[in-house]
């Protein structure tokens, strides 16, 4: 009932009664379909909830949420809020009875890294015999289903909606990859974290966030809210900020980290072309460590869910098996194709820091060349500029052949993002090749390849389609890279 939904939300009632069923939330009037809808409208960056009241009327809503003083010539029971998103987070716990009350909810935010760090708590969480839901950019997993959606951390509806369902299947805890959109726009309201984790920070999403400043704020205000204890990357300038706001809150902080003196680190790092192993140090003691992922940023991401799990009291046994267990994350340095000849990667990375990273984590064991096939989606305007250019800088700085092709060019020109990229790398005298079609791109590096080269296919990672324009196109990178290398074989043999 809308009595008990309405609880600890402050409203103004502007007409009809709050004594009415509720069935379903929505802040979509394009998704309204069952009768006795609660309707939040939101005043959004290009289009406004407020306009489409009349159509979530006529697919059923009966309650409406607003943020104007409106009246409206239909039996509706209409409330007006101060912040429309607030009042949606809040009534999505209301709805499924503030799930994370009764669940060990895990935050993990930062630029790079969310998703193996998560995939990495979810396995030690499991060796330790404890269920546990992920929600992430590759889908929310509960028990065996993994269901998809467009957005890293969902809207709040959803969110609650996974909580609810997993304590249903008897999950007790959920690690779930927090983005900074969900935290300026109040998505994870109402959300009890247990635990935050802190991997790294560095530029992206500055079209939206304007400044590195907004940026790190937005991702702070995680570490602000969590009730047990923050899980911070003492190597990382922005992690040390953390610390200092930590001790400042007085809540209860460990860091990790590799260069600078923190509570867990690895020593006597081994880094090879497929995993590395360290000498994990805890306060209660060290052992051996093997991540099945090469490079640093791995040592990194199993560091961070290590600390995670030892703060919330899980054996290093468990731990130590629990990392190992993860030998594959869908769309992460995920080799597609292996022969003696050539390797092919695929791989999500798409942020300046982590493109570089990546790089500098395979280079070491290529015999050959490293052919990097990517592009760059970034908004218009002057940050999204800045964002091509030094990705266009990575390039050119760190592979030997170039492909620049198009990431999910959206709503935009990708011949012009192409070209911006492309200019950037002519600039540092790097070499390059310009292909707006990605799966002709992909289809020229394998032709290019020579035998020790490695592809790096980088951006879109676990993504199976391509968005151009309001058009979304099926795009499977592995199946592209194995049929041409089929066809390719068959060639060589008629010959
Ligand atoms: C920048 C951003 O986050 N935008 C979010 C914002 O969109 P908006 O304000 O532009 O929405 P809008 O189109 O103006 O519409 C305003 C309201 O009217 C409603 N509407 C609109 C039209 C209509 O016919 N009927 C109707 O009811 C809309 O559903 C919306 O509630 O509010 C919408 C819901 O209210 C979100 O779906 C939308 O996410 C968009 C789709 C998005 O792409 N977000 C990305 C950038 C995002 O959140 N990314 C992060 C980080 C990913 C990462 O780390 O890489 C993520 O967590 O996924
Ligand atoms: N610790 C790290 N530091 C820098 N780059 C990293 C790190 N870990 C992974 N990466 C790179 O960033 C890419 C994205 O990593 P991951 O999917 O874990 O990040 P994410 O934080 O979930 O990203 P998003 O929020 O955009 O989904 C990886 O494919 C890899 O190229």
């Amino acid at each position: 009932m809308l009595t008990s939904l309405v609880e600890n939300l402050t409203f103004v009632r502007l007409q009809g009664e709050l004594n009415r069923e509720v069935m379903a939330l929505a802040f979509d009037s394009r998704q309204v379909s069952d009768a006795n809808t609660l309707f939040v409208a939101i005043g959004g960056f290009n289009a406004d909830g407020h306009d489409h009241i009349l159509e979530a009327i006529a697919s059923g809503a009966t309650i409406i949420i607003v943020e104007r003083n409106l009246l409206i010539n239909a039996p509706v029971t209409l409330l007006k809020v101060d912040n429309a998103r607030a009042a949606l987070a809040r009534l999505s716990a209301n709805f499924y009875d503030n799930p994370t009350q009764r669940l060990n909810l895990i935050g993990v935010t930062g630029t790079n890294g969310k998703t193996s760090t998560a995939y990495f708590i979810k396995s030690i969480y499991e060796q330790a015999r404890t269920p546990t839901g992920v929600i992430s950019t590759i889908g929310t997993q509960i028990g065996d289903k993994n269901n998809k959606h467009n957005h890293t951390t969902p809207e709040a509806p959803y969110l609650q909606q996974s909580f609810d369902s997993m304590l249903k299947n008897n999950i007790g805890n959920c690690v779930m990859e927090v983005s900074s959109h969900s935290l300026s726009l109040q998505r994870i309201d109402c959300s009890d974290f247990n635990i935050g984790v802190f991997t790294n920070l560095s530029p992206d999403h500055l079209e939206f966030h304007h400044n590195m400043e907004e940026y790190f704020q937005a991702k702070a205000s995680l570490f602000q809210r969590t009730n047990k204890v923050n899980v911070l990357n003492a190597d990382d300038q922005y992690g040390r900020r953390l610390v200092k706001m930590s001790k400042d809150l007085g809540t209860e902080f460990i860091t990790y980290g590799i260069e600078q003196d923190a509570d867990i680190s690895a020593i006597h790092i081994k880094y090879f072309a497929n995993y590395s192993i360290f000498m994990l140090r805890t306060p209660t003691g060290n052992l051996h460590i093997r991540v099945n992922f090469p490079g640093k940023i791995y040592v990194y991401n199993a560091l961070a869910a290590i600390s995670c799990a030892y703060v919330d009291g899980i054996r290093l046994m468990d731990i130590k098996a629990g990392i190992e267990a993860v030998t594959a994350i869908k769309g992460r340095l995920e080799v597609v194709y292996n022969s003696d000849d050539i390797k092919v990667i695929v791989d999500f990375a798409h942020t300046e820091d982590g493109l570089a990273k990546v790089l500098a984590s395979i280079r070491p064991f290529v015999q050959g060349r490293i052919i990097l096939v990517f592009g760059v989606y970034a908004a218009k305007g002057e940050k999204g500029n800045d964002k091509r250019r030094a990705m266009g800088g990575v390039a050119a700085h760190l592979a030997d052949i170039a492909i620049v092709t198009s990431d999910n060019p959206k709503e935009q020109d990708p011949q012009y993002i192409v070209d911006e990229v492309a200019a950037a790398i002519d600039e540092l005298g790097g070499n390059y090749y310009k292909i707006v079609d990605r799966k002709m791109a992909i289809e020229n590096a394998i032709d290019l390849s020579e035998k020790g080269d490695v592809i790096l296919i980088a951006g879109k990672g676990h993504e199976t389609s391509q968005i151009l324009g309001a058009y979304v196109m099926p795009f499977n990178e592995a199946q592209i890279v194995n049929q041409k290398i089929q066809s390719r074989s068959r060639h060589v043999v008629m010959k």
